[in-house]
């Protein structure tokens, strides 16, 4: 089990100080849930978790593992120097499940599923065939392995996205409001998908709008303003008790 923690974390974009020093702690086997309004950098921290943005400051741990991610940043342009190792690693531990799903539109669900443990880890295609065939099942899709993306539901090219992430064995998922870009009738299965990969013990950061799924599923939820965490607690005391008034605020607008 494998958890990942990052401290301090800044992130200036676009002239906007993005992320001002966030902290997150995320223990092995922990479904945290991340709300906040739109803006208040939930995406970024995400992005930053896994370095597909690079944090200008800050320490992350992935299973304990330090990123050298401040000793690159003292020595001048942080993106320019980090060691790329660090960055391939970095992705290949913590999956991401986005928005807008991301399949390449002329691969087949399979070949969606397999080409990163293809190109990344080298896997031969035959295992990386099983491979695939095992993550697709496990979301519901097995009968679709041949099927190109426009071909399915977004519900479907969703949990071919999530089988996506799987199958690089990450020790952490990250998912980007996995549902806001699916009509209502193709929400729930994907997030059945994600409340049964909850139950077996993996690791999982979700940023959501979904209140129910973030009140039943996480361990813990987290209200993000302006760039740091304000407020985070277990479920129950987060809905039912929160404590600022700008978390009350949020959830009565979002019953
Ligand atoms: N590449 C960028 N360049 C400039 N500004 C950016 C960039 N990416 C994000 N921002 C700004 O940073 C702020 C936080 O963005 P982010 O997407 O992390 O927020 P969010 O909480 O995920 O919002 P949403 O719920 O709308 O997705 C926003 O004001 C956004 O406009």
């Amino acid at each position: 089990m494998h958890g990942i923690r990052a401290e301090r974390i800044e992130k200036r974009l676009g002239g906007n100080d993005v992320l001002r020093g966030m902290d997150i702690d995320v223990r092995p086997g922990e479904i945290l849930s991340i709300l906040g309004s739109s803006g208040s950098g939930k995406s970024t921290l995400l992005r930053c978790l896994n370095l597909l943005t690079i944090p200008d400051r800050g320490d992350i741990w992935i299973h304990g593992e330090k990123l050298a991610i401040r000793a690159a940043s003292q020595h001048g342009g942080p993106a320019a120097i980090l060691d790329q190792r660090q960055v391939r690693k970095a992705r290949a531990s913590v999956g991401m499940v986005f928005q807008s799903f991301n399949l390449w539109p002329h691969k087949t669900a399979l070949e969606n599923v397999t080409e990163g443990p293809v190109l990344i880890k080298g896997l031969r295609r035959n295992a990386a065939a099983d491979l695939g065939h095992h993550y697709l099942a496990k979301v519901g899709l097995s009968g679709k392995a041949d099927s190109y993306p426009h071909h399915l539901s977004g519900g479907q090219q969703q949990r071919v996205a999530i089988a996506r992430a799987l199958a690089m064995e990450p020790r952490v998922l990250l998912f980007d409001e996995p549902t806001s870009a699916l009509d209502p009738e193709l929400v729930g299965e994907v997030l059945r998908v994600m409340a049964a990969l909850a139950g077996e013990g993996r690791t999982m950061v979700i940023v959501t709008h979904e209140m129910a799924f973030a009140r039943e599923v996480s361990t813990r939820a987290a209200f993000m303003h302006r760039g740091l965490i304000e407020e985070e607690s277990p479920p129950r005391q987060f809905f039912f008790s929160p404590v600022s008034s700008r978390l009350r605020g949020f959830l009565a607008s979002h019953r």
